[in-house]
This record gives structure tokens, C-alpha cells and sequence, in this order.
């Protein structure tokens, strides 16, 4: 029998779904190896092929290799790290702090995507009521990078402990385009097994039966088929 040119083979299917489960947030094993000018196109493709609201693709891609302005955004995260330490008290506060939550200097290319809320006009097809789908649609363009990137070895770490407005000035972005993710890539020594963060006590991953409802928030799926599908998948 044929198989229809539009199905993954099992093969192909592994292949995705093991990006997905292998993909890790990484700050602490970049490995310095530079990353090969054709490989991080690729990336950048990746990301260009997310879908967006109208088609609109509002993304841009600033690729940050000047270490001066890197040394800039270190700043920028030192200072609101520490304001976000002022957060928690105790224990939890020291554990925070032991947490390594950029790899800016560490990794060979600073990448931040962004998104520009005026590209394609003032009406945008599908942008009419909900205005935020335009950074919908670069959050999605990142999580392809970030999936495409693990494919290939590469590590990326999202770093937001930024102050919006300074890393808007530091990259010299118009009025109207908005520092969405502030990334770091590289090849590193290892992806983790494990999200870092649960790695270190700081928090866990949900029981999913207990996030999927049925017929509105809170809708027991008791007596379910699906129950018993997630529960053999937890
Ligand atoms: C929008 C957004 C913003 C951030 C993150 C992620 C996302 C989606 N994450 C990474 C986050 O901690 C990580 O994804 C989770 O802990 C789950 O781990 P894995 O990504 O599965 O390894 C992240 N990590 C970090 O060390 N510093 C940061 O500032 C941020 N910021």
C-alpha cells in the first residue's frame, strides 16, 4: 500500500515528537563553538515558517554579536535579578539565587526576535478583536526555532529578567517593534533530562488529567476514554 505523501513515517514522527520532549531552556552548558552561518539560517527559517495572524509575520530577527552590547543586557539582568530576588523571602529567595537564569556571555549568538505591531497596515486579517495576536505569532515563531534548534544540537535559553524599555534603547528598536524574547544560542554539553528548574527543587511539572477539562473550566472527564489515554501517557 502507498503511503499518502502527506503522512510522517513513524520514523519522522519519533523525530518531532523528540524535539518536543528533548527541547530544554539552557543557561549553564553552552559550550563556546561557534555556530555555522548555514546552520543558523536554517534556524532562522524555522522560525519564518510559524504561522501568524493574517500572514501578517511580524517578526524580525537581530542577531547581537558586539560583546559591548551584551555586556550591556548582563547589566540589565543583573539589576532586575536582583529586584526579582527582593520577590521571595527565606529559603525560597536563597534558592533563587543560587539559580544560573542566563547564559549571555556563555553562548556564541545573542539572538532577540521581535515583533513589529504595525506590519501589514492598520487591519490586519484575524488582529481585529484580539490586538495581541500579532505576539501570539512571534511566540510562535520562536518555539520553531527552539525546535529546530534542539534537531540540530543547539541549545537556546530565554532570557526576560530584562527591562523592556532598556533593551528596546540597547538594540535601538522604533517606537512601534517590541524586544519579544531576548535568546541565547549554542551547542552545549548536554540537554538536561529534565526541565532545570525541576532539577533543582524549584518547581515541578503539573499532572496533565488534572489540566485537561471537559465541557468548561473544571469539567470532570471521569468515565472518560481520554482520561485513561493521558493516564497511560503521564
Ligand atoms: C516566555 C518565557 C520566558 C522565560 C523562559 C521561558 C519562557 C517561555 N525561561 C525558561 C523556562 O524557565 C523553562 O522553559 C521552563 O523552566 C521549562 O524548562 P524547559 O524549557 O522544558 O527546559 C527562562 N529561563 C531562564 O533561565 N531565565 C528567564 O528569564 C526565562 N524566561
Amino acid at each position: 500500500m502507498s503511503t499518502p505523501s502527506h503522512h510522517f513515517s513513524d520514523a519522522e514522527k519519533r523525530g518531532l515528537y523528540r524535539a518536543i520532549y528533548e527541547r530544554r531552556d539552557v543557561r549553564s552548558q553552552f559550550l563556546p563553538d561557534p555556530i555555522a552561518p548555514e546552520t543558523l539560517a536554517k534556524l532562522l527559517k524555522a522560525a519564518h515558517h510559524a504561522p501568524s495572524v493574517g500572514f501578517m509575520q511580524p517578526w524580525d530577527f537581530i542577531v547581537i554579536e558586539s560583546r559591548e552590547v551584551r555586556a550591556a543586557i548582563v547589566a540589565m539582568f543583573e539589576r532586575e535579578n536582583q529586584k526579582a530576588a527582593e520577590r521571595f523571602e527565606g529559603e525560597r529567595k536563597e534558592r533563587y539565587q543560587g539559580l544560573k537564569l542566563q547564559g549571555i556571555l556563555e553562548s556564541p549568538i545573542n539572538l532577540c526576535i521581535t515583533c513589529d505591531r504595525s506590519r501589514g497596515g492598520p487591519h490586519v486579517l484575524g488582529r481585529n478583536s484580539i490586538v495581541d495576536t500579532d505576539l501570539f505569532s512571534t511566540c510562535l515563531a520562536v518555539q520553531n526555532l527552539w525546535l529546530a534548534a534542539r534537531a540540530e544540537g543547539i541549545g537556546v535559553g530565554w532570557v526576560s529578567i530584562l527591562d523592556q524599555d532598556q533593551l528596546s534603547t540597547a538594540l535601538k528598536l522604533p517606537e512601534h517593534v517590541y524586544p519579544l524574547a531576548y535568546l541565547c544560542l549554542g551547542y552545549v554539553s548536554e540537554f538536561l533530562d529534565q526541565p532545570e528548574l525541576e532539577a533543582k527543587g524549584w518547581r515541578s511539572r503539573l499532572s496533565l488529567n488534572e489540566l485537561v477539562h471537559s465541557d468548561g473550566w473544571g469539567g470532570s472527564l471521569a468515565e472518560s476514554p481520554l482520561l485513561a489515554a493521558l493516564q497511560e501517557h503521564e
